[in-house]
């Protein structure tokens, strides 16, 4: 199924017009082969605990990766907790992490027993510098989480020069950077004391759910592998804390299966990020009215563009949230990744969170448009006619009232939450 992808070396036939365009419709790939692996899983009866597809993709992914060691969990966010673990860091230390990414990241530092301390990020990389280190940094910090966000890397060797000089550990969390690249040109994976990439179904790199620790760290990685497992150390010895953190056979074989693509489908991302350049571009809505995040690294083959990121211009004429809602009545689900901030969130009130100017201001004009190996040219055409078709009827939608979190919450839980009755908000 990779070859035809690639021979097509052009995009998927466009959506039917009644099917909404959605911001992380997951790849779904090799169905045959992945059909195979299912009935070999329950011929064999090994459904779980470590079974062999779950070796097989970790071998896999460290081999594609260039790294020593990748443990596979059962999502990103325990895989990140478990990461943090393993550094053996004293109850309540203070970690910095950035506000600027999903609410994932700060409830693994908080599920592993240490504070968030938000920083800020670059308005260019959308990753912390060290100066915001430096600013949010006390006595009581002892390691740093940094998210590699929308498929590029951020700039790790300048941030762990300043952490190791200090003496803190780095734990990346890579959740949106499966097949990005580093300066140097090494795939991440191998920096800090952990990489931990997500295969959720909305990932580039995707299972139904599912999470690598990735690692040159031996310790960690033997850590990790304890930890996800009860934290045995032998058939009846508990080392220390665990949790059930495995990964199943059947999201492992999916992985395994798209993992076989992903150089395939990172060229069908980097294809679909290109024709919204062109279409932004040709239809001149940039650089006054959005400007695209994407554009200046189209051709830097270090990026994956798993993300298709724009931010809204006051020359557009309407803020984001009236954009989103106008694109929604045009059949295209955008998202606004991370509103309204991790900081503001109930949990993580009482966290310090000191100048985050960057991050509010991308909480309040970013928007994220729809890509993936689901996305036709003609998709593309689609997102960016309805982009200005928004901006021809922008009178229409200026009086619009603000919008309830709800009102835009399509997740599945929501609709769980409202069938039994309690309202998200
Ligand atoms: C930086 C970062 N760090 C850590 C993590 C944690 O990794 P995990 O523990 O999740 O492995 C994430 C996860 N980040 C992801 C979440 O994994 C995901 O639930 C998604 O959360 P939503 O976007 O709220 O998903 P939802 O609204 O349900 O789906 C988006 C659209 O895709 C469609 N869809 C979705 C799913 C799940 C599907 O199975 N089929 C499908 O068609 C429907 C919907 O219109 O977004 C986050 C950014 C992350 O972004």
């Amino acid at each position: 199924i990779c070859r035809t992808m690639a021979a097509e070396n052009g995009l998927p036939p466009p959506a039917p017009p009644e099917e909404p365009l959605v911001v992380g419709r997951p790849n779904v790939l090799d169905v045959e082969g992945f059909l195979k692996d299912i009935t070999e899983i329950l011929s064999t009866r090994l459904l779980t605990n470590h079974g062999p597809f779950v070796v097989r993709l970790e071998r896999a992914a460290a081999e594609y990766l260039g790294v020593a060691y990748v443990v596979a969990v059962a999502n990103g966010t325990i895989g990140l907790e478990l990461a943090l673990r393993a550094l053996d860091l004293a109850p309540g230390a203070e970690v910095l992490l950035p506000s600027f990414t999903f609410v994932a990241t700060a409830h693994a530092v908080r599920n592993a027993g240490l504070k968030p301390v938000f920083v800020d990020v670059d308005e260019a990389t959308h990753f912390p510098t060290p100066e915001m280190l430096a600013r949010a940094a006390t006595n009581k910090t002892r390691a740093v989480v940094a998210a590699h966000l929308w498929g590029r890397a951020g700039d790790a060797a300048s941030l762990e020069a300043f952490a190791a000089a200090r003496g803190w550990p780095v734990v990346y969390d890579s959740a949106h950077a499966f097949g990005a690249r580093h300066a140097d040109g090494a795939f991440c994976g191998g920096r800090g004391r952990a990489e931990v990439f997500s295969l959720h179904a909305t990932k580039l790199l995707n299972s139904f759910e599912g999470g690598l620790v990735a690692t040159n760290d031996a310790t960690l990685a033997a850590r990790v592998i304890s930890t996800r497992n009860f934290g045995f150390a032998g058939q009846d010895t508990i080392a220390h804390g665990g949790t059930n953190a495995k990964l199943s056979e059947p999201h492992a074989a999916l992985a395994l299966r798209h993992l076989r693509c992903v150089d395939a489908t990172i060229s069908i991302y980097r294809r679909v990020a290109r024709a919204y350049g062109d279409a932004l571009r040709r239809r001149g809505l940039i650089p006054n009215l959005v400007t695209y995040w994407n554009e200046p690294r189209l051709d830097d083959e270090r990026d994956t563009h798993a993300y298709v990121i724009v931010r809204v211009r006051p020359a557009f004429g309407l803020n984001r949230d009236a954009v989103m809602r106008a694109l929604r009545d045009r059949g295209v689900h955008a998202k606004r990744y991370f509103f309204p901030g991790v900081h503001k969130q109930r949990p993580f009130l009482d966290c310090p969170a000191l100048d985050l100017e960057t991050t509010d201001a991308l909480n309040s004009d970013i928007l994220i448009l729809p890509t993936g190996t689901v996305v036709s040219a003609a998709d593309v055409e689609r997102v960016v006619a309805a982009l200005c078709d928004v901006r021809d009827h922008r009178r229409d939608y200026a009086a619009a009232p603000p919008l309830a979190p709800r009102e835009f919450d399509t997740s599945h839980y929501a609709a769980a939450l409202r069938t039994i009755g309690t309202e998200r908000d």
